[in-house]
């Protein structure tokens, strides 16, 4: 996805980990940290790849961070396609079957991790990659062995490849149907064991059976596809699935209850959740028509095994169909796995070439694209923005961390920071703004600065919240045309002291106030003035009596002291009045410079704010 240059600063990046931890907490007395520079990971997609992957030492993947390339390490098989992809831009480290400890052991060295089902990504990996790792590339859809919760809390995104093994799991699902049906394992194994069987493994036919399929997503609805073709009635069972999308394909969405009690085979395609772990147990089995027959493509753990060991001998379930199991593999003596009327795959759900060629290069452009910092479209524990909207509010992304460093920057030593109202005004129905992004932003600008926290799009609501800091959002709803996403964004910090009481709103607020002018954020307002000035370099905000000189004066002291004023704008309640000057700076003067506009006649206060 090619996003502008800005988003990149939300985004995890394979950046060092900022300096110490903030013994302060949220309490902003010391504002540190202010400038923005985070090493950048901009490595060329078309660096020449490197040599044929091997495993590599753990002093070799230090060394190579330290050079600045990425590393990336991938723990099961991926598609070449896919590796060299992940070749031509890091450092790959291609090791199998590690252990848990090993995998500990290497985490902490290497900036993303790819994995498919077999590497339980858990909270100890998190913490043993002590801040360095960025992201979690999933190899496939399911991301049950990953522990969202801790990648989150360490932001750390994780990505998968939800679409390119769709096909593969339902071609197998439809395989196992028509393969349990027919009892061609049973009948190929007794085959090649010197029998000839004929009677013993007569089947059953599929054509005008009721197939249940139970999660109507991605492989469940291409499941009811090709079932269709094959004359099946089909019903299906998913709580968030839309109605149109089912009837579309001529799909009938029922209950739970229903799906099961009248249906002659069920096919599982639902996710392995807290609200699906064991879903079909003694209780549901004992729902089911007699005789049905069941598919598990999906995740060994939605069904209680010992449940349909049970309904399986009891002939409540005549044959079931299963490629996942609760543990993988299953243990060798597994009842389940030699019963007769089972039939078993080992995961093979995703294994077809083309789909495993397909996953790989899905997974390798995710994991680069989010160590470039591009937001990942398939990031699974991020807000999902989608590109339109990224692309339509990237001036205003800016200019959200601008607002949110600046109004930082103006809070009194000693005061905590604990309620931070954003409000944007926009002609745009609130319904078709998507303020996500703005919301990390104007977080990520008001905490990077003074924490060691790195906050990015995956992490802000959830650092914000450890931190203590309320987010409110508010939308003004204006005249005027939608096609302009903002008109502005206020950002107000509530209940806390000011170090520049030019800054505070009628109603005591710190209040700051942004535009996008030109593509480029400009800072609108300050306290009650009304300002215009760019938000680029740094800043300094004067208040004085409006009167002649004062920004000649101003001015001349920047000047002798060599630094380049970009942009200056006053703003003032009336003429004669109080009033704010509000100067761009390239450079950050020296103290005396600072101390020689404090000194000025007529200036009252002023305040240095990096952006
Ligand atoms: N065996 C394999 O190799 C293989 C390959 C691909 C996918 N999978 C698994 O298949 C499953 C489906 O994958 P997908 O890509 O279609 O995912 P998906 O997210 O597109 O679809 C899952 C659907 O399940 C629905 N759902 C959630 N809770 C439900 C519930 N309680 N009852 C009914 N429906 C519910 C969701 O609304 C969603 O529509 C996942 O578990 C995935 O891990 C397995
Ligand atoms: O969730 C998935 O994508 C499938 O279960 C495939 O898993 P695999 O990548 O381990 O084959």
């Amino acid at each position: 996805m090619a996003l502008a240059t800005p988003l990149r600063h939300l985004l995890p990046v394979a950046a060092a980990p900022s300096t110490a931890p903030d013994p302060a907490g949220p309490s902003l007395t010391t504002p540190r940290a202010l400038s923005l520079p985070r090493s950048r990971l901009r490595s060329s997609l078309a660096a020449s790849p490197s040599p044929e992957p091997r495993p590599r030492s753990v002093t070799a993947a230090a060394a190579s961070a330290a050079a600045g390339r990425p590393t990336v390490l991938v723990t099961e098989k991926l598609g070449p396609a896919g590796l060299d992809l992940l070749r031509a831009f890091a450092n790959v480290d291609c090791s199998y079957e590690l252990t848990a400890e090993e995998l500990r052991a290497k985490v902490s060295l290497v900036d993303a991790l790819v994995v498919r089902s077999g590497t339980r990504v858990t909270r100890e990996v998190f913490e043993a990659a002590r801040g360095r790792l960025r992201v979690v590339g999933r190899a496939g859809v399911g991301i049950d062995n990953v522990d969202l919760q801790a990648a989150t809390e360490a932001g750390c995104l994780v990505v998968n490849a939800p679409t390119a093994n769709t096909v593969a799991a339902a071609e197998h699902a439809i395989a196992l149907l028509a393969a349990m049906a027919r009892n061609v394992a049973q009948a190929d194994a007794s085959l090649k064991a010197g029998k000839w069987q004929r009677s013993k493994y007569v089947g059953v036919t599929l054509v005008g059976k009721v197939l249940a399929v139970m999660g109507f997503g991605k492989v469940g609805s291409e499941v009811a596809r090709r079932a269709k073709g094959l004359g099946m009635d089909i019903i299906a069972h998913d709580p968030y699935a839309p109605v149109d999308r089912a009837r579309a394909i001529g799909v009938d969405l029922v209950s739970f209850d229903e799906a099961i009690s009248t249906s002659d085979f069920i096919s599982l395609h639902m996710p392995l959740t807290p609200s699906t772990a064991k879903l079909f147990d003694d209780e549901t089995f004992a729902k089911m028509k007699k005789g049905i027959r069941i598919i598990n493509v999906a995740r060994g753990g939605v069904v209680d095994e010992d449940a349909l060991l049970r309904a399986l001998d009891n002939g409540t379930v005549a044959q079931a169909a299963l490629d996942v199991f609760t543990e993988e593999p299953p243990p060798r003596d597994s009842k389940l796995v030699q019963h007769e009327n089972v039939t078993v795959t080992p995961h093979l759900g995703a294994s077809t070439t083309e789909a495993q060629e397909g996953v790989a290069l899905e997974i390798a452009e995710a994991v680069i694209g989010a160590l470039r910092g591009d937001l990942a479209a398939t990031a699974v524990n991020a807000p999902m923005v989608p590109a339109e909207v990224l692309s339509e509010l990237s001036s205003y992304v800016i200019l959200a961390e601008k607002l949110g460093r600046l109004v930082v920057q103006l809070v009194a030593g000693g005061s905590g920071v604990k309620v931070v109202k954003v409000v944007y005004s926009s002609a745009r129905d609130p319904d078709d703004l998507d303020t996500r992004i703005l919301r990390a932003m104007v977080t990520k600008g008001i905490i990077e600065p003074i924490s060691s926290a790195f906050v990015n799009i995956v992490n802000a609501d959830y650092v914000a919240k450890q931190r203590g800091l309320q987010i409110i959002e508010e939308r003004i709803l204006l005249d005027g045309s939608p096609e302009i996403p903002l008109d502005s964004i206020q950002v107000h910090l509530t209940n806390v002291e000011s170090k520049f009481a030019g800054a505070l709103s009628d109603a005591g607020d710190i209040r700051v106030e942004g535009k996008v002018k030109d593509g480029s954020p400009h800072l609108t307002l300050v306290g009650s003035f009304s300002v215009d000035v760019s938000l680029e370099g740094n800043l300094i905000l004067c208040r004085q009596i409006d009167q002649p000189g004062v920004i000649g004066k101003v001015g001349s002291i920047l000047g002798k002291m060599n630094v380049n004023v970009s942009f200056m704008s006053v703003g003032r309640t009336a003429p004669g009045k109080q009033a704010i000057m509000a100067i761009g700076i390239d450079e950050e003067p020296e103290k005396e410079a600072l101390k020689l506009i404090g000194d000025t006649p007529s200036v009252e206060e002023f305040v240095f704010l990096k952006l």
